[in-house]
């Protein structure tokens, strides 16, 4: 049977904007209180969907989430309608205000940590959607994307959902921006590599102490017992604190994997050596287990933040060949642009750099692999996903010209209280759970 990896990118909210609500995030906070473009956010995510459709990967979209969150401002204190809930929430308390706006759903590398069933006791995929507690904005996410992941992922007999880890800092979990599967080919085993940035209950251990650490250890392991995942087959490593403190608030800004490739910076986990021998272990002797690091006289963890050199995408070729999804922010650096040039030419599976243009979203912090959930599956299995949510010449249109219809060119921080913006995002989010056949996900259409 045939198996591949599929990419479920976030789809772009109507309410995209730039709060600065993401301490640790170097770029979030650069860039807080610039306008931004959720309709360039928007076409520049869904190009580099059918750009990854048209190199022969399959692809599909994630819905965005609904906000202003209005329902959270009510449980908060916030009464009337919706519209004097708006308004007094902005004017009150405009900091919780900017929070409930987020688009942040848009990087769906953290909606869930996903194990497929050549890993799972069960054979089925596992899906559990990640918490996200370390920041308030992102904590309002997990129970809409389980609800949006099941009208995706409906077929019980393919796919298991579980509900999110408890909300609380000791269970953060941020998701697959913290995992990574190595495995020889996608339809055998392979090993779940959970990176975690600190102990929560331990506190003797090593943690940043600048910036938040955001995934605990014990979060993966509750997701490794949850997926059916064998003791064997699973490595835990820490990310460094130090580089946390300088700005990787997720392991996706530091490391990559795909297959046997392992594409990481000298300075991004704990105990590196060790680890990666019980990497080295685990994954057997199958396939060559390619591990590239990459030194700091080559490229400065300073400069990966900025470039988001790992935050790349890489993907599997139908050659066999793989190829490097990388930010134009990486083809602008001559250090990393000659770096990525010259890694082609080594003996490794990476042999293509494409570069796409998601500035929109790497202003807040987010590159192509934040903008992308993986899924290894069958053809059986994705026989048995919604087929409304894949890539397709089709969906491409429809969805460019659902953008047109419905999303501003430009918003500023005072738009955000703009109460015609929440009828627009519920009358773009209603059409769009026809077009992705999602049914009532959302809750302003319980009624
Ligand atoms: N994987 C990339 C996630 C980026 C995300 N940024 C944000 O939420 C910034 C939002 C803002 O500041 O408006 C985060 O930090 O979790």
């Amino acid at each position: 049977m045939k198996f591949f990896e599929a990419n479920f990118d976030g789809l772009v909210g109507p309410t995209h904007n730039y709060a600065g609500l993401s301490v640790g995030n170097v770029a979030s906070l650069s860039n807080a209180k610039n306008t931004s473009s959720p309709r360039q956010a928007a076409k520049q995510g869904l190009s580099k969907m059918k750009a990854l459709h048209d190199l022969g990967l399959v692809q599909g979209v994630l819905a965005p989430q609904e906000r202003p969150d209005t329902y959270t401002l009510r449980r908060l204190g916030f009464t009337g309608t919706d519209t004097q809930v708006i308004e007094k929430a902005a004017k009150q308390a405009p900091a919780v205000f900017k929070a409930v706006c987020s688009a942040s759903s848009m990087w769906t590398a953290n909606a869930a940590t996903i194990s497929p069933s050549a890993d799972t006791a069960d054979g089925k995929i596992h899906f559990t959607p990640a918490n996200l507690t370390n920041k308030f904005h992102r904590s309002l996410e997990p129970v809409t994307t389980g609800k949006i992941l099941q009208a995706m992922f409906r077929s019980t007999s393919h796919f298991a959902h579980h509900t999110h880890l408890p909300d609380n800092d000791h269970f953060g979990d941020e998701g697959a921006a913290n995992h990574t599967r190595l495995c020889s080919t996608y339809g055998k085993r392979g090993v779940e590599l959970f990176v975690f940035g600190r102990y929560a209950f331990d506190t003797s251990q090593p943690a940043p102490k600048r910036f938040p650490a955001r995934h605990t250890l014990e979060a993966c392991e509750a997701v490794a017992r949850l997926h059916g995942l064998n003791a064997e087959h699973v490595v835990y490593m820490q990310q460094n604190p130090d580089v946390i403190d300088q700005g990787v608030f997720h392991n996706d800004v530091i490391a990559v994997g795909n297959e046997n490739v392992l594409f990481y910076h000298q300075q991004a986990f704990v105990d590196t050596a060790s680890k990666l021998n019980e990497l080295k272990r685990k994954f057997g002797s199958e396939a060559d287990l390619h591990l590239i690091e990459v030194k700091d006289t080559e490229v400065s963890v300073a400069e990966a933040i900025k470039t988001y050199l790992f935050n790349t995408q890489v993907i599997t070729l139908s050659s066999g060949e793989m190829a490097i999804i990388a930010p134009t922010e990486c083809q602008e650096s001559a250090a990393v642009s000659a770096y990525l040039a010259e890694l082609t030419t080594r003996n490794s599976p990476i042999k293509q750099i494409h570069y796409y243009d998601v500035k929109q979203s790497m202003r807040n912090g987010g590159g192509p692999a934040c903008l992308r959930l993986r899924v290894a599956m069958s053809e059986q299995e994705k026989n048995a996903v919604n087929q409304k949510v894949l890539m397709s010449d089709n969906l491409f249109s429809t969805l460019n010209q659902w953008v047109d219809k419905h999303y501003r060119d430009e918003i500023s921080e005072a738009d955000l209280a703009d109460p015609q913006l929440l009828l627009e995002s519920r009358t773009a989010l209603d059409e769009l759970t026809q077009i992705l056949d999602l049914g009532s996900v959302y809750q302003f259409q319980q009624g």
